[in-house]
């Protein structure tokens, strides 16, 4: 799956160049530092996502800002925004929309391979972007993470397993490790798969744990092994409001 979503962005990436030149730039607030000094342990970061390739369209009525909204008013740290359209159904516009509505930091979800990402990010008003340890080698990853860091966006380095993580340590220190609880092979997820990726990690990175967060329970879970944040989409996209759904995660 990954591979294929891979090929279409490199596609995509052609056409970028001229869609966003002469945007100004935009004042960038920190994702480390949200999720650092959270009150809500694990910290939220609370995704803004119409759908995705394992389980089709998930809300039908999507506005994105008002979602955001509702994540700030209860209790977020940060919001994801899924941009890409092909398997996600999401737009660049999506989270500009989001950028004007809430003061949290502002994290672009999407399959960035390419410095032009980087910059048409910058220019969106992303405040921090996801870079995949499996869609590049090491190097590459290092490269787009510095580039990122020079426009001033905090990145949020993703793996899956441990030889990724390792082989992103052996060439750089990221100050932010997500931890993919789905298997893009199989779209399953399993949530215990963050604590065996998590013990590999040193002290002083923070860990996001990432996909298939459903209950309280997983939330306790993810809290008694000291992870940072977690990275929700589907189920606060599915609860009767956003709000509740965060309430009810959080056995509030
Ligand atoms: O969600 C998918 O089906 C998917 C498939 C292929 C690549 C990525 C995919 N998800 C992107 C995400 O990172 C999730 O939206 C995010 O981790 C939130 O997951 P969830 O809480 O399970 O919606």
């Amino acid at each position: 799956m990954l591979q294929q979503i891979l090929e279409v962005k490199k596609e995509e990436i052609t056409k970028l160049d001229r869609e966003f030149e002469g945007q100004p730039n935009q004042k960038k607030v920190s994702l480390y530092e949200a999720i650092a000094n959270s009150s809500r342990k694990p910290a939220l970061i609370a995704e803004v996502k119409k759908a995705s390739p394992s389980k089709g369209v998930i809300k039908e009525h999507y506005v994105p800002s008002e979602i955001a909204a509702s994540y700030e008013q209860g209790g977020a740290a940060a919001i994801s925004v899924l941009t890409d359209q092909r398997f996600f159904r999401g737009h660049a516009a999506d989270l500009v929309a989001v950028k004007q509505m809430v003061s949290l930091p502002v994290l672009r979800k999407d399959f960035i391979i390419d410095k032009v990402q980087i910059r048409e990010s910058a220019h969106i008003g992303a405040d921090a972007i996801l870079l995949i340890a499996a869609a590049m080698d090491p190097g590459k990853l290092h490269e787009l993470y510095e580039y990122a860091r020079e426009e001033n966006l905090d990145c949020l380095v993703e793996v899956h397993s441990v030889e990724e993580l390792e082989g992103v340590l052996n060439v750089f220190t990221p100050k932010l490790i997500g931890i993919n609880n789905r298997d893009l092979r199989t779209f399953k997820t399993d949530v215990t798969h963050t604590e065996a990726i998590a013990r590999h990690i040193p002290d002083g990175i923070l860990t996001v744990s990432e996909s298939g967060i459903k209950t309280a329970e997983d939330l306790t879970f993810l809290r008694e092994h000291n992870i940072d944040a977690i990275l929700v989409g589907e189920t606060l996209m599915r609860a009767s409001s956003p709000g509740k759904g965060i309430q009810l995660l959080y056995g509030e």
